[in-house]
């Protein structure tokens, strides 16, 4: 198995400052400075694990490069995009629009590098260059929308990759799966009304956005079925995930039958992650990631590229990150050292009320062709 890989040092340089992500210091109120949650360190260090474990030697490197204006516009408006390279060029630097998701200075182009490098993965899946790969991109991309960044999101790396992969590349049906423990609604608004491109979302009911990512949102107009939204209760773990994945996200994506598979691959779902209050482990991800392969082999030849999103714990991500790349390089699994911590946690066993959501979710995979 070739897995690509994508990941560069200007990721980390991309500068969230210290509002803690949420909640800008504020002496009045007890808010102290502190770095902001979507930093630098989880993705660096996902990336260190990938060297200093070995893995790296059975990775394709790739390299990104920025994405071109034409790209980006395929997904968000002129406007839009001109307001974050103007206030790029600001000593200060900007937001992507709705107070949570600051940019320092020059932090266009490295978010046009992000969005790149989810380019150069897809690129390299469906040349066939490599049979997968990962992009360990930051800023993450799944919430932003055309004229907005949002939740930390500046540019929809993965919609601008997939739309790089429809019009340039030739690609037509193309599957989404979201397991970030968000919802993806900037992922799903790209493609709401497209029935050639089928957004499947995991996440923890309504924590992000508010009122975002119900059951009922199916799509609209010609995309009416093509948008499938499980939204779990919070304290879902590994077995209630992998219900998920078996009962709608492969029977989805064999009745779809993509011709590339797109993965938003956040890990803030994990069992030590401060944003969310689910139980995933590394061993569900790597199980998680195991399924859609097979699915992808059985549809598409395997093709899957995956595009990093959220995931806040700085010592349980790179854990959950290698799983991930193992089980797509076909790697034997490096011992996850907090597996006896989070494991411990109970709420690994799929439960009644989890299951019941599911069960809303699967019948509508008979809609699909
Ligand atoms: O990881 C994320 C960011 C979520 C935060 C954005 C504001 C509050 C929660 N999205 O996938
Ligand atoms: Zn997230």
């Amino acid at each position: 198995m070739t897995t690509g890989y994508v990941y560069h040092e200007l990721f980390g340089w991309h500068d969230t400052g210290t509002n803690v992500g949420l909640l800008p210091a504020d002496p009045a109120a007890g808010l102290q400075p502190f770095v902001h949650f979507e930093n630098a360190e989880t993705k660096r260090r996902m990336h260190e694990l990938i060297v200093v474990s070995g893995l790296i030697d059975r990775l394709e490197r790739i390299r990104p490069v920025h994405a071109s204006e034409e790209q980006i516009l395929r997904v968000h408006t002129e406007a839009y995009l001109e307001r974050i390279r103007s206030e790029s060029r600001l000593p200060k630097g900007g937001d992507g629009g709705d107070g949570f998701t600051p940019f320092g200075q020059g932090g266009y182009q490295i978010a046009t590098l992000a969005a790149g490098g989810v380019i150069a993965a897809v690129d390299a899946v469906v040349s066939g260059a490599v049979d997968n790969a990962y992009a360990l991109v930051r800023p993450p991309g799944h919430h932003a929308v055309a004229d907005l960044g949002m939740g930390f999101c500046l540019f929809s790396n993965l919609a601008i990759a997939a739309r790089h992969a429809q019009q340039a590349l030739g690609v037509e049906r193309i599957a989404v799966v979201d397991w970030d423990v968000h919802h993806g609604n900037g992922t799903q608004a790209a493609f709401e009304d497209d029935p050639s491109v089928l957004t499947i979302s995991l996440h923890q009911d309504n924590v992000f956005p508010p009122n975002s990512g119900s059951v009922e949102e199916r799509g609209t107009g010609a995309g009416h079925g093509y948008a499938l939204n499980v939204p779990l209760p919070p304290g879902t773990g590994d077995y209630g995930y992998l219900y998920a994945m078996d009962q709608v996200v492969v029977p989805a994506i064999r009745a779809f039958q993509p011709d590339l598979v797109l993965v938003a691959s956040g890990f803030d779902a994990s069992a030590m992650d401060p944003l969310a209050r689910q139980l995933v482990t590394s061993e569900g991800y790597r199980m998680l990631t195991e399924r859609l392969m097979a699915v992808a082999e059985e549809t598409c030849d395997g093709r899957i590229a995956m595009s990093h999103e959220g995931g806040y714990s700085p010592v349980y991500v790179p854990f959950c990150g290698l799983a991930v790349m193992e089980a797509l390089a076909g790697a034997p699994a490096f011992p996850d050292p907090y597996a006896p911590i989070v494991t411990g946690f109970a709420g690994r066993d799929l439960q009644p009320h989890q299951q019941a959501t599911v069960d809303r979710v699967s019948p509508f995979v008979a809609d699909l062709t």
